[in-house]
This record gives structure tokens, sequence and C-alpha cells, in this order.
């Protein structure tokens, strides 16, 4: 079975954190770790979007935008179809440990952002994924069913990087 943990929890309660954590450990470890990280980007507190950063050359893409994207509409955004590129250069190569942060609405609208994300989890390599509690996406959830669920709060933050751990003596 792939081993894989899925981290979930309410908007900012330390779930980025916790699996940013989680991939220096892993590098630590010596694991070859791939994926991406999708930050958000505030101009005087205000938030103008979202950014792809792939987690292994630091190279970063607009993910979603206010204004200047053409994809799809999610809330306020437009989603930026150029991330597709930064998504598949992100996965390729040498990789024995994959991160997604996250699989959420946007990520999704892109269907070949979606399709690279679901060839990671069926890749039968180790996994780490963040997802919004509302994931409703089927196929998602199927490939989710049998990983270890992490649920942070931001009350117990520690307790949850704790568990992460443990769990990953399992690898
Ligand atoms: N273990 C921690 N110790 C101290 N601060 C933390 C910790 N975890 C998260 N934070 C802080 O809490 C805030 C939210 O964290 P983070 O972005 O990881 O949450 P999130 O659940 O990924 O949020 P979102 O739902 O917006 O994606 C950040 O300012 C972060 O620096």
């Amino acid at each position: 079975m792939t081993f894989c943990i899925a981290i979930t929890g309410e908007p900012g309660a330390g779930k980025s954190t916790l699996a940013m954590k989680l991939v220096e450990e892993l590098k630590r470890r010596g694991y070859k770790v791939c994926g991406v990280t999708c930050p958000d980007v505030r101009v005087r507190g205000r938030r103008i979007g979202f950014k792809m950063v792939d987690i292994r050359s630091g190279k970063e893409e607009w993910l979603a935008k206010v204004e200047g994207c053409n994809g799809p509409r999610v809330g306020r955004y437009r989603v930026c179809p150029q991330v597709v590129e930064l998504v598949k250069e992100a996965f390729s190569g040498d990789c024995d440990f994959y991160v997604i942060d996250e699989i959420g609405p946007m990520e999704l609208k892109l269907d070949e952002v979606r399709k690279e994300f679901l060839k990671v989890l069926r890749s039968g390599r180790p996994f780490i994924v963040v997802h919004h509690l509302r994931l409703r996406d089927r196929e998602f959830l199927e490939m989710l069913r049998n990983c270890k669920k992490i649920i942070v709060r931001r009350e117990a933050r520690e307790e949850a990087y704790e568990e992460a751990l443990e769990y990953l003596k399992e690898l």
C-alpha cells in the first residue's frame, strides 16, 4: 500500500506550515522531495491572489489573481493557465516523495493540473497532501481513502506535528 498522509483543517489552522516542516524533515532524511505549495499573495494586507511554488527549485508562477489572468473564475479570482507548465516540471524527474499543498478548488479548475495531481497520487510513491475540509472530488477522495488523516487545529499544532512524525516511522 502507498504510504500517504492527508492533512486538512480549518483555514489558517497551520496546514501548510505542517506540510513544510515535514518536507524539511524528509529532506534531512535524504528523500528527494518534489511538489508544489500555494501561498497567498497580499499587498498591504489585502489578498490579491495565489502563487504556486515548485518546492525543489523555488520557481514560482501565479495560480490565480483578482486581475490579469484569463482562466476559470473561482470567487474573486481568475485562475492562470500558465501555471500548468510549472506543475508539470515540479513533479518531473527524479523524485522519491511527493508533496501537494494543496488540493483545492483553484488547482482543480485546470484539467491538466488535476490530471497531474491524480498521476502523482497513483504513482505508488509516498506522498503528503493538504486538502480543503470540504474536498468533494470523488476521484481524489477515493485516492486519499487509505491515507493517514491529520486534522490540524490551531490550538494543537504541535500535536499534529508529533502525530505526523510518529506516522513517518512507518515509512
Ligand atoms: N506550528 C506553528 N507555530 C507557529 N505559528 C504557526 C504554526 N503553524 C502555523 N503558524 C502560523 O499560522 C498562520 C497560518 O498558518 P498556515 O498558513 O500554515 O495555515 P493553513 O491552514 O495552511 O492556512 P490556509 O487555510 O490559509 O491555507 C501563519 O501565519 C503561520 O505562520
